[in-house]
């Protein structure tokens, strides 16, 4: 082995969540298990889900011919208690990886009986304990990266489930960010066609111009051109910015945001020699001429940038979390209730989102300073 090289014994293992029970979470794992495709990474594959289901789940897809071998996988059965200690850490990393599994799984039980398309609000507080558990692996580098599985946002908020200051449960990138103690995080999906980042998240529409604020349009630009350098070594990316309003505000006729706000940071970031552009009207900025000329777009809100990304690969595009200690991927679907133990879904965003972690993960290691 050459210096500096890591072996593939020492290399960290991907925590991929699978989310909502009664989604396709546990679906695509399977069905990337059965094709052999976890083996791609060169990587331990732990997977979060409650072993019994994942078993009916696997079951149930052979039923359907969607599976056409049942994958094997190890279990572990971990205390999930005590999921903030080293405990936990001690429990996963004493077990011994059998190559002859696609991944281990990380039994966190269901409070009730899971049936597939079928939300129980019971089982909201065990999705919730992945992400916890997920969190604390990936914290203390037990775990390379996090990839996340769907989960219902609406099952966790009818069950009572908090972020850590006390608002209500409105996603993954949410959640992560303040389990990190970050002030700001930022969503990115990304496919082949594009890369778009939102300055705003999971807000009702009529939030959404309080939040363009020149702190947050400010912190998201610098998370961004950080992320991309570290995550996608770009250093010098390209980075288009929509504006808030049609035709970005047309002069200040149909509103100012881009005058008082937007436009004001993204001088200071050009002054500063960022390649970024001022705010232009998002209906334009997503046009083929604009996209060949860009890494990234910054898009303020998130039916702004998303719907057109996605019409350009659902399926094939990765979301991840920018900002963060750790690395985050995840699908870019949601828990496809239709589909759950049907045979339908696709497990290609799946895909892509361990493609990617996988990648980072490994540059990470090549951009680690020697001791
Ligand atoms: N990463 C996450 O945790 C995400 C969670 N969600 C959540 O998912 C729930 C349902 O959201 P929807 O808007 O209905 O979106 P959805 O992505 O679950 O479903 C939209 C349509 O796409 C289809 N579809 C989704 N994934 C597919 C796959 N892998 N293969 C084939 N077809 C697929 C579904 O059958 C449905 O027709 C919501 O609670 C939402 O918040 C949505 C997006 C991401
Ligand atoms: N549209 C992406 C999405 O809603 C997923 O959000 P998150 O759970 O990754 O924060």
């Amino acid at each position: 082995m050459k210096k500096n090289e890591i072996s593939i014994q020492e290399k960290q293992p991907l925590l991929l969540t699978t989310g909502e029970p009664a989604g396709i979470g546990m679906d695509v794992v399977l069905l990337l298990a059965a094709e052999n495709k976890l083996q791609d990474f060169q990587r331990p594959i732990w997977v979060t889900a409650d072993a019994t289901a994942m078993q009916t789940r696997a079951d149930e897809l052979m039923a359907t011919g969607a599976l056409k071998r049942c994958p094997t996988w190890q279990t572990i059965n971990i205390d999930t208690d005590d999921v903030n200690t080293e405990h936990l850490t001690k429990q996963v990393t004493q077990q011994n990886a059998d190559a002859d599994h696609a991944f281990i799984l990380l039994n966190i039980p269901c409070a009730a009986p899971v049936s597939c398309g079928q939300i129980n609000i019971s089982n909201s507080a065990m999705v919730a304990k992945q992400l916890e558990i997920a969190h604390t692996l990936a914290t203390n580098k037990t775990a390379a990266a996090i990839v996340t599985g769907p989960l219902q946002k609406s099952a966790l908020i009818e069950a009572g489930i908090k972020l850590l200051d006390g608002t209500m449960f409105s996603g993954h990138t949410e959640f992560f960010m303040q389990q990190s103690g970050c002030e700001k995080v930022v969503m990115m999906l990304a496919n082949q066609a594009m890369k778009v980042a939102l300055v705003t998240t999971h807000l009702p529409l009529k939030d959404v111009p309080a939040a363009i604020t020149s702190d947050n349009v400010r912190q998201t630009v610098q998370i961004v051109v950080d992320d991309m350098r570290e995550k996608f070594g770009l250093m010098q990316p390209r980075i288009l910015v929509c504006g808030l309003n049609p035709h970005a505000g047309e002069g200040g006729h149909l509103g100012v945001e881009e005058i008082d706000i937007i436009n004001p940071v993204l001088k200071e970031f050009i002054k500063a020699g960022v390649d970024i552009s001022e705010a232009m009207p998002a209906d334009t900025l997503f046009t083929p001429k604009h996209l060949a000329n860009c890494d990234a777009v910054i898009a303020m809100y998130h039916d702004q940038g998303l719907p057109v990304l996605k019409s350009h690969g659902f399926g094939d595009t990765v979301n991840l979390t920018l900002g963060l200690p750790y690395i985050r991927t995840s699908v870019d679907h949601g828990t496809a209730l239709d589909l759950a133990g049907r045979g339908g879904a696709s497990a290609t965003s799946l895909y892509q989102a361990l493609v990617m972690a996988n990648e980072m993960a490994d540059r990470s290691i090549v951009n680690r300073p020697l001791a």
